[in-house]
């Protein structure tokens, strides 16, 4: 899962732009780490004057690689931040509408957040540290074989050592990054869900006990991320005793060496201090890496990167020559266990509008969504009866306003309709008192106006939407159900005016409306 991510990532970013940046990320480094040996060049005693200029301007050149590389990583990073989200949310865009369902918005967010994050941070510390050791240790072990070959392979054998216990120590580690992640996520869910209830919560005097419950939540928190740093510490308190054991044997080196005075020496024992001043970072920057990678590991599990659903709407048949929508020995169970439907047999007469009542339960909110094509039934068949796939339009019971303009949410997605008549519409159905004027629809926003927008309002809001899409089958959720009786009125005479031949199914509870509806439809 992780590596197809990645690889799309890449994709994304751009194949060629990326190789780029890792071959010029290799130049630099090669040049950095030319130091010892530039070094070395420039206190040689049988140098030129001239050469020793070119030496100085080389190593000046050299110690200005690393904010370079800054420099050039900066576009880079930004790509990375883009193109990691836009991955995740065109994936979870695909989902069907059980994922939203059973995935909290607080977790999502929190996760994404988490995958970006860890994604910047790979390219940032890790790629450039991986090519760092790369680089280093190519460079060096050619370097000291050409002194000394048994000096070259001792480096390598210790260098590739040093690394394999690095890798060792940082998987240990995995399990326990997955389940800090997922409890800091925890933290991210409470935190939305409290401010979902806030009014509840402030009405049920229950300040004292959410507090304990956030208490609890970042306790388990905190203990989580104490188990992943224990191990993070150990494994640096190991690599830490490697290089002083290093800088143990240069420094018995140095002496043997130095004391012959030989030319080279002086090389030799740069090129092992500058080795170990970078293994001592490559020890927890591998960890660091390790622990990226299971923090996107984990984070593409929870959103359930690239998992493939069942896909709805393959229970539709269209048949044109129907005169109604024939819904036939449907079944449904929520996650295979809870039996909503079973077996139903029900008909919505064509062009008309029919009223599905039935007591709290009974599966009429289920049948809607399994008529939009959200959810797919576990048998039986629905018979539209249109020859091509009709327009369908649900309007759920809880359905809220996006943070646009008003038009914007009136002419959802993006409907071209004049403001005028669009204005026509908002006074007919007595939201003028609240959108005083045509500006107002392009200028204001549902959280513009004082108190917010009551219930009643935003179901007038969404059904402008439905009189302004004019689908086919049109499917109403208690759409009337923080309406007062002259509003009722009014939606219904404009339902007749403006949708005259729409197939409009609508559940209601108020048996006071029923004598709107020309068919009547129990669950
Ligand atoms: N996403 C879901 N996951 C699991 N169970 C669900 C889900 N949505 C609804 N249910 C269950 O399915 C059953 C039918 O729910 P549904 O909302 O379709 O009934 P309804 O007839 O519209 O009810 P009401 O009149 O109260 O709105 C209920 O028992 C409900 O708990």
């Amino acid at each position: 899962m992780i590596s197809n991510y990645l690889k799309k990532l890449i994709l994304k970013i751009g194949v060629a732009r990326v190789m780029a940046f890792i071959v010029l990320l290799i130049i630099s480094y090669a040049v950095y780490f030319l130091q010892p040996y530039l070094i070395n060049q420039l206190f040689a005693q049988k140098q030129t004057q001239t050469n020793r200029v070119i030496v100085l301007l080389l190593l000046a050149i050299s110690l200005m690689m690393m904010p370079l590389i800054n420099c050039l990583n900066n576009g880079f990073i930004q790509a990375v931040r883009k193109y990691s989200k836009q991955e995740l949310w065109a994936d979870i865009t695909k989902k069907p509408l059980s994922y939203f369902a059973r995935q909290s918005v607080g977790k999502v967010q929190s996760y994404i957040k988490d995958v970006s994050f860890a994604c910047r941070e790979l390219e940032q510390t890790s790629l450039a540290v991986v090519i760092q050791m790369a680089v280093m240790l190519l460079l060096y072990t050619i370097l000291l074989s050409l002194q000394n070959i048994w000096l070259g392979l001792a480096y390598l054998l210790f260098f590739i050592g040093y690394l394999l216990v690095s890798i060792m120590m940082a998987r240990k580690n995995r399990q326990n990054v997955a389940s800090s992640l997922s409890s800091a996520s925890k933290v991210n869910e409470y935190i939305v869900d409290y401010y979902r209830n806030v009014e509840t919560i402030m009405s049920s005097d229950a300040a004292k006990y959410e507090q304990d419950k956030m208490d609890k939540i970042l306790a388990h928190e905190q203990s989580s991320f104490i188990k992943v740093q224990a191990i993070t510490n150990k494994a640096a308190l190991l690599q830490q005793l490697m290089i002083v054991i290093l800088a143990c044997v240069i420094a018995g080196i140095s002496q043997f060496l130095l004391g012959t005075h030989d030319s080279q020496s002086l090389s030799i024992v740069l090129i092992l201090l500058y080795s170990i001043l970078n293994l001592s970072g490559f020890g927890t920057q591998y960890l660091a890496i390790e622990e990226l990678l299971n923090r996107i590991r984990a984070g593409l599990a929870e959103l359930e990167y690239g998992k493939v659903e069942k896909v709805p709407l393959t229970c539709f048949d269209l048949d044109g020559s129907k005169q109604e929508i024939i819904i036939n020995g449907i079944s449904y169970s929520y996650h295979g266990q809870h039996l909503v439907l079973s077996n139903l047999k029900l008909n919505f007469k064509k062009g008309e509008m029919s009223a599905l009542i039935g007591p709290n339960g009974a599966g009429k909110s289920t049948l809607l969504k399994i008529i939009s094509g959200f959810y797919q039934p576990d048998k039986g068949q629905i018979i539209l009866p249109f020859s091509d796939r009709p327009t369908i339009m649900y309007v759920a019971q809880d359905a809220s306003l996006f943070n646009r303009s008003l038009m914007a949410n009136i002419c959802y997605p993006d409907h071209q309709v004049d403001l005028q008549k669009i204005y026509g519409l908002v006074q007919e159905i007595g939201l003028d008192s609240l959108i005083k004027s045509p500006t107002d629809l392009i200028d204001k926003t549902p959280g513009d106006f004082k108190n917010k927008i009551s219930g009643g309002e935003e179901q007038k809001i969404l059904f402008l939407r439905a009189i302004i899409t004019k689908p086919q089958i049109l499917l109403l959720d208690e759409f009337t159900s923080n309406l007062d009786e002259k509003s009722i009125a009014t939606v219904y005479k404009m339902l007749k005016q403006y949708l005259p031949k729409s197939t409009i199914i609508s559940v209601i509870h108020r048996t006071a409306e029923l004598r709107y509806y020309k068919h009547v439809v129990e669950l």
